[in-house]
């Protein structure tokens, strides 16, 4: 009871608030900062579009925009019910990365509604992360603002979520003595999270990995109503496995969560292979207690704070934007989220890894900086770059 007191308390009013960079105490101050001179300013981003990353706060900051249909776990609980987690993003944006960032929470669960608003709204910003958005609607939604928008658009729940099960799932195997070339990998939860995971792991040699969803084992031979599954059934459950979770992670060596609480039995834990490794990623309540799985597998991570190996998409969004911003880029590609991956995991020394520490703590410094470096690479390797963050120049 103390404790959600005190959680209650820290939320009263808000979690963030506007300060100044330069203080307004006389009338001299506000002839500059305001009319007549910010004329001036306005004027010269008229004649240079480009002007306004230097003359603005577009340099420097993303809005975190949601429509409050998939907040968490916790499912469609509504944009004002949203606001906590996204002032809570844009707190570890400042945190972690000195990346401003706002809160946007939209009435709205149209998918050309929720487009046409983020356009309208991106001139003002540097980027773009889509939080919180259910699947299949938050594909299109990206896809189109990354097609439509100039400045990169990026939904942490599907790509920032793969890199850092990407990085962590490379360490624990490591761990574990394993390959993923060679392991079975089950996935719980067939959303905009799984999907990108399941995506990632494939490319990066994952070959017998099976999604699991309500229905069951997602298979070829099935009809799906969502195409999304219809599609990821094309790319993955290569021998065909068909039942429910506790059917298909029989022998698994790996289990994915990230769908809903409790949903994995310590009877599914003890069918699985030898050395397992579960991520329980539901947020706040894990597919299965860790207090329950961790004294029969041999990494355990879950989605949060208060336990050992996090693995939460906190450790990337706030790199991948300050690396994304840093090098003006249009877009945050495969390259630049691959480039991430390899940077968390790369924080690591081999020598340090074991089974509570396959991933960093979120708050190692070496974390975003790392990512900013190899994301700021990427992105002028691939070309997404309009300044070169190496020398300075375009
Ligand atoms: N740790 C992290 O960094 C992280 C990141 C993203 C998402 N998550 C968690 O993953 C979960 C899903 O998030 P999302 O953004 O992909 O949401 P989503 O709504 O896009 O997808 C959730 C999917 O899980 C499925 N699902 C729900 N209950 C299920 C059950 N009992 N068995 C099997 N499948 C079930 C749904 O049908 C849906 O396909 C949430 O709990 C979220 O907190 C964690
Ligand atoms: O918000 C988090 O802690 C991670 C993730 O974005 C989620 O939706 O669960
Ligand atoms: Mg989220």
């Amino acid at each position: 009871m103390e404790l959600l007191e005190e959680i209650m308390l820290l939320h009263q009013g808000g979690k963030l608030e506007t300060t100044l960079k330069h203080p307004i105490l006389c009338k001299e101050d506000l002839s500059k900062v305001y009319t007549p001179g910010v004329a001036k300013v306005c004027q010269a981003i008229a004649q240079d579009q480009s002007q306004a990353y230097e003359l603005t706060t577009k340099k420097n900051t993303v809005a975190v925009v949601s429509d409050g249909t998939a907040v968490l776990g916790l499912g469609d609980i509504g944009p004002k019910a949203a606001m906590p987690v996204m002032e809570g993003k844009a707190a570890l944006f400042k945190q972690f990365a000195d990346v401003d960032a706002v809160p946007i929470c939209l009435d709205t669960k149209d998918t050309e509604e929720i487009i046409a608003i983020v356009k309208a709204l991106a001139p003002t910003f540097g980027g773009i992360n889509l939080e919180d958005i259910s699947s299949p609607r938050c594909f299109e939604i990206e896809a189109r603002l990354r097609a439509e928008l100039d400045i990169p658009v990026f939904h942490d729940d599907q790509h920032g979520t793969a890199i850092v099960v990407t990085a962590g799932l490379l360490n624990a195997l490591k761990v574990c003595g394993k390959d993923i070339k060679d392991v079975k990998i089950v996935v719980n939860g067939i959303g905009a999270a799984g999907i990108s995971v399941s995506k990632m792991l494939l490319h990066a040699g994952a070959v017998n990995l099976i999604g699991v969803d309500r229905e069951g084992a997602i298979n070829r031979l099935a009809d799906y109503e969502r195409s999304h599954w219809s599609d990821y059934a094309q790319i993955t459950n290569p021998y065909l496995e068909i039942g429910s979770l506790s059917d298909v992670i029989k022998g698994a060596d790996v289990f994915i969560g990230v769908s809903a609480p409790d949903v994995l039995k310590l009877e599914d834990v003890l069918n699985m292979a030898a050395d397992p490794i579960v991520f329980a990623m539901a947020n706040p309540m894990p597919e299965i207690d860790p207090a329950i799985a961790a004294p029969h597998v041999r990494v355990m991570a879950t989605g949060r704070s208060d336990y050992p190996n996090q693995i939460n998409n906190v450790l990337c969004f706030p790199g991948i934007f300050r690396g994304a911003l840093d090098c003006e880029a249009t877009d945050i590609n495969d390259d630049m989220k691959l480039a991430a991956a390899e940077a968390i995991s790369s924080v690591i020394d081999p020598s340090e890894l074991h089974e509570n520490y396959i991933i960093p703590d979120a708050f190692d410094p070496r974390v975003v900086e790392r990512i900013r470096m190899a994301v700021a690479q990427a992105a002028s390797k691939s070309g997404v770059a309009r300044k070169n963050l190496l020398v300075g120049v375009n």
